[in-house]
């Protein structure tokens, strides 16, 4: 069983040679990762190549691993459906926490913060997918986490609200500064928000790109760096040359 909390000065979260085996295989095979305090860090990687399994030991909810996670902090975990429980109102889902429930005024000041305030009594069910993917995020951010942990919360939204939720965790990140860790497909959305992207492939981190670039970005200046990323994953650059 890994490490959990620490005293981390520079680093929000360190990961130091994290192991997991599962169905017989070895999925995590070695890990080194930090992230510094307020970093915004996205990880790529072929399906199956343990990025979700990282994600959930980084967030203690797999007890199996072997190795070194060090957190700093509360850790929170955002995932790819909302998971709101349907008999719980709105406000209610927020307030619900992993390790007890959180004042009504912060679960309502979360809510607000992600624009939903108007909704705090409706039902999970009434909300469209990307409100309610706002509540997950409202849910991991009344947490105050020192370390963000998102696992493809984009990825079941269609383009435009992908966009608009992509500018609430920039928002969110600007003005809480977790530590994130990003897990997503998509290449763009990686270099357009993250500081840093990384590689996971046969078990270890394989590749990093450093993104020196202000933000809000133009996907006319992510080529060089998009280019190296799809060469490293594999995939044949659509770019011209
Ligand atoms: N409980 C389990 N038992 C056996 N194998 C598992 C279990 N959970 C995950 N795996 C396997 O571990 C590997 C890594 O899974 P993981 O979900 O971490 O990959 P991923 O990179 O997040 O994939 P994707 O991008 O498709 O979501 C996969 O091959 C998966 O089938």
């Amino acid at each position: 069983m890994a490490a959990r909390t620490a005293e981390l000065t520079e680093h929000v979260a360190e990961v130091r040679g994290l192991a997991r085996e599962l169905g017989g295989r070895q999925v995590l095979a070695g890990v080194d990762l930090a992230i510094r305090r307020g970093e915004f860090v996205a990880l790529l990687g072929r399906s199956g190549s343990g990025k979700s399994t990282l994600l959930r030991a980084m967030a203690g909810l797999d007890n199996d691993v072997e190795g070194k996670i060090e957190i700093s902090g509360t850790a929170a975990i955002a995932f790819q459906e909302p998971r709101l429980i349907p008999w719980k109102r709105v406000l209610a889902n927020i307030g619900l926490g992993l390790r007890g429930d959180v004042p009504l005024e912060r679960a309502r000041a979360a809510l607000a913060e992600v624009g939903l305030d108007e909704r705090a009594d409706d039902w999970p069910l009434t909300l469209s997918g990307g409100e309610a993917q706002r509540v997950s995020l409202a849910r991991a951010l009344v947490r105050e986490p020192a370390l963000l942990l998102l696992d493809e919360p984009f990825s079941a939204l269609d383009a435009l609200t992908r966009i608009s939720v992509h500018n609430l965790v920039l928002d969110l990140w600007v003005r809480h500064r977790p530590g994130v860790l990003l897990v997503t497909h998509d290449v763009d959305e990686a270099l357009l928000l993250a500081d840093r992207v990384l590689v996971l492939d046969d078990g270890r981190i394989v590749h990093e790109t450093v993104v020196d670039l202000d933000r809000p970005r133009d996907r006319l200046d992510l080529t060089a760096p998009r280019a190296s990323i799809l060469d490293r994953l594999g995939v044949i650059s659509e770019e011209p040359a």
